[in-house]
């Protein structure tokens, strides 16, 4: 395989020529705080301000003089990075941190998580994904021990003359009619079906546009039907539902019920009920979704969501992997609209922007610590990515939060600059959302634009990164669309973001905005 620059290419070939067709085609040579830089033909440095900042990773930017220092520190004291099965008390030292900030940022503030620690997001995800099908698989356990009790004392019960079997069980049961004298193929017929129902996995719940990872079981808790439809046939199914309709949610529970056949004796009679059997294996929820236009959950949602897993018994997950660490201007996203969870997940700017790490957080009050053995991974809980988290953690607590006020600060200004943006451009831009530095711009549909490229763009949902691809061309400034929509822009930038920065965007964004206003297509096209 060799690319027409004779050199041979094994990998990213159809991504680095797609890069390339949209303008974002752009090898980046340094990266500081907020700013990348690439060499151009003349071999000159060019900044480029970022707002992608590693898709929301880089809280406190690129290469952080803070947390790089911190990092040759503990390499030069040549910490111990991997010792898998030995004592790491850097593990715990990092979850009592953890627990002392969700117990101030929870609603319930009655802390106590066991932590998993993982190397990616996804990872995290997956073990909340096994975590919850632990807890499923003991409440499994209970029903059908139950039943298998209540078939012993029925037997009993018939065969002692206490009792007799009427023929309503047997209907019930759609047993043979030449069946019906006899227990034991009542018996036997619920056993079949009780089995064919456990034999079946769960259902997970998630909000429409939802994105939870690229895994197997991840990506089917990932809606955009490109990166999730491929892998169906891979994993349990998700019921996607739509925060905003209470009444549909309800209506889908509803709709996934089953119910496991039990066989109890009173007065003298057996008969057969039906127990609520526990099909749906958790709720994903971001509490601002990341491939959704940055939308936050309203709190009325919150608390939706929160009456459906205690309605259905199973774990709400709250997915702080895109929102958590600072971005939103708190901890946690999920404490500005009150989002009780009983399973957190954290990622991304734990890394500090030069580590791989993540983080499955359990209530203990459902935390089953077989779990610690059951799950594992070469690289996860490493020495260094925990020393960096400490700092990470460190640096957002310090000075009371003050990152979070200036996370929260900054981001108003860069919210404010959107919404005037939105006002001057009503026909180009159809909404602005978010919280904090975790913000997108969301452009009114261009699907029958009059400019071809403009039409077609939207119309195979490239027009944000043909978008993308001029900011960083003409303002260099570096966006990227959110999520399958694709005509977006998101803003995720670290907390060093200045009052210069927002201007400058601003002026990119009017550029384009009139560009989209006057149909001039042709400008955007990539070069
Ligand atoms: C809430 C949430 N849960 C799990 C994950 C998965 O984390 P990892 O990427 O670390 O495995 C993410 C990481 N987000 C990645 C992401 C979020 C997003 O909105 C778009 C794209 C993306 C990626 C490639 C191309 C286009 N878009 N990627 C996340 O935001």
């Amino acid at each position: 395989m060799s690319s027409a620059a004779s050199e041979p290419i094994f990998a990213d070939r159809l991504l680095n020529d797609w890069l390339a067709s949209v303008g974002l085609g752009i090898e980046y040579s340094r990266a500081e705080a907020n700013t990348l830089y690439f060499r151009d033909g003349s071999g000159r440095e060019v900044p480029v301000l970022d707002h992608v900042c590693g898709f929301g990773s880089l809280i406190f930017g690129h290469n952080n003089p803070d947390i790089i220092e911190h990092a040759k520190s503990v390499l030069d004291e040549q910490i111990p990075v991997y010792v898998q099965l030995s004592r790491q008390s850097h593990a715990n030292a990092l979850a009592t941190v953890l627990n002392a900030i969700l117990r101030r940022e929870t609603p319930s503030g009655d802390g106590d998580y066991a932590a998993i620690f993982a190397n990616s997001g996804a990872e995290a995800v997956e073990i909340c994904v096994k975590h919850a099908e632990l807890e499923r698989r003991a409440r499994i356990v209970r029903l059908t021990d139950d039943v298998l009790r209540h078939v012993e004392e029925a037997r009993e019960a018939v065969g002692a003359g206490r009792a007799t079997v009427a023929e309503t069980p047997y209907v019930q049961v759609g047993a043979a009619r030449d069946d019906r004298e006899k227990l034991e193929h009542l018996i036997a017929e619920i056993g079949r079906r009780n089995a064919e129902l456990v034999a079946k996995g769960p259902v997970h719940l998630a909000l429409e546009n939802a994105f939870h990872g690229k895994l197997v079981a991840t990506v089917q808790l990932t809606q955009n039907p490109h990166w999730r439809m491929p892998f169906i046939a891979l994993s349990s199914s998700t019921r996607f539902l739509r925060a905003d309709r209470p009444e549909e949610m309800k209506g889908a529970i509803e709709d996934l019920r089953e119910s496991l056949l039990d066989i109890l004796v009173a007065d003298g009679a057996v008969t057969v009920v039906e127990r609520d059997f526990p099909v749906i294996g958790a709720f994903f929820v971001e509490p601002v979704q990341g491939a959704n236009g940055m939308r936050p959950l309203t709190e009325a949602a919150a608390r939706e969501i929160r009456a459906v897993c205690d309605a259905v018994g199973c774990p709400l997950i709250v997915d702080e992997i895109h929102s958590g660490m600072g971005r939103t201007g708190a901890f946690l996203a999920s404490s500005h609209m009150g989002l009780q969870g009983d399973y957190y997940t954290l990622a991304k700017s734990i890394g500090g922007g030069i580590a791989k790490n993540s983080v499955a957080l359990f209530h203990q009050d459902r935390f089953r610590p077989e779990f610690e053995v059951l799950h594992s991974s070469t690289f996860a809980k490493d020495g260094f990515s925990a020393a960096i988290a400490m700092k990470v953690l460190e640096m957002l607590e310090a000075d009371d939060g003050r990152a979070y006020r200036v996370a929260a600060e900054r981001g108003e200004r860069l919210m404010e600059m959107l919404t005037s943006v939105k006002a001057d451009f009503p026909e180009v831009v159809d909404a602005v959302d978010g919280i904090g530095l975790m913000v997108a711009l969301e452009f009114t549909d261009q699907t029958r634009a009059t400019s071809d490229l403009i039409r077609e763009k939207a119309g195979s949902g490239m027009l944000g990164y043909v978008v993308a691809g001029y900011i960083l061309r003409e303002h260099r400034i570096r966006v990227l669309p959110v999520g399958p929509a694709g005509n977006s822009v998101r803003f995720e930038p670290s907390v060093h973001l200045t009052d210069e920065d927002i201007a400058r965007t601003e002026s990119a964004l009017r550029d384009v905005c009139a560009i989209i206003r006057d149909q001039d297509g042709d400008r955007l096209a990539p070069r």
